[in-house]
């Protein structure tokens, strides 16, 4: 695979439900996203947009078909192998921000950091969490977090590894006006550190705008692709 492609799909199907009646969630996926793009995924709910990041991100796995992401096949990999190869690589941001419970939003951030082999972890973590707005809720558990709180803490964890790639499912659904705006201009912040190749599902067409290439789902297809 060329090195200037992030993310390549190949024929990508994803087949959910019983065998008696199985449901074509995505079908026959063809992408090839070039490193450093910034991507949005735009369309209707249920047209299969966070089953296709679900698999690109390594989390599901496809009925059918290849992905490769950073060189990497998924198809070689177990899930242990899957999650080794995110770690610190693939920064992922999903509707459910699966903060840990026990831990401070502080420990949320630093602990992935630390498994990345940060030597600094709780002090770049600290400054993740100024970043989003966070600075006076660090020592905060989740339960003590609004949702919009919690969205950021989730967001700050992806992004304090600066990895390559960054994958965000509606990263600001919970968020108002103002720090929805200050967010994602975070995000691109990051990404544009990184050199990172960012890909981002909205219903938010201001949000969409900011990307290079919009592509649009529909039933499992893509069924518009613009940009670059
Ligand atoms: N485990 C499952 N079994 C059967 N169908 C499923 C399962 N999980 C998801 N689906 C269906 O797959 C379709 C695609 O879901 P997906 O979450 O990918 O859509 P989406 O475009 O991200 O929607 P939204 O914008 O509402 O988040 C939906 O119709 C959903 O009901």
């Amino acid at each position: 695979m060329a090195a200037d492609i992030a993310i390549r799909a190949r024929d990508v199907t994803l087949s959910l439900g019983t065998r008696e009646a199985p449901t074509e969630i995505l079908k026959s996926i063809d992408l090839d996203i070039a490193r450093g793009a910034s991507v949005a995924i735009l369309g209707p709910s249920g047209s299969g947009k966070s089953s296709l990041m679900a698999i690109l991100a390594g989390l599901e796995q496809a009925s059918g078909g290849t992905v490769t992401v950073a060189g990497v096949s998924y198809a070689d990999l177990d899930e242990d192998g899957l999650a080794r190869a995110r770690r610190g690589r693939i920064g992922i941001v999903l509707q459910a921000f699966h903060l840990l419970p026990t831990m401070t939003a502080l420990e949320n951030v630093a602990v992935p950091l630390e498994l990345a082999g940060a030597a600094d972890a709780f002090a770049r973590a600290e400054t993740e969490l100024h970043a989003v707005g966070l600075g006076h809720r660090m020592n905060h558990y989740p339960v003590q977090l609004s949702g919009g709180e919690q969205q950021r803490v989730a967001i700050a964890r992806a992004v304090a590894p600066r990895p390559g790639i960054l994958f965000a499912d509606e990263p600001t659904g919970n968020l108002d006006g103002a720090t929805s705006g200050a967010i994602v201009d975070l995000l691109f912040e990051r990404q544009h550190d990184a050199a990172a190749t960012l890909l981002i599902i909205t219903h938010d067409p201001k949000l969409a705008q900011r990307c290079g290439r919009v592509l649009e789902m529909r039933d499992g297809r893509i069924v518009s692709d613009t940009g670059t």
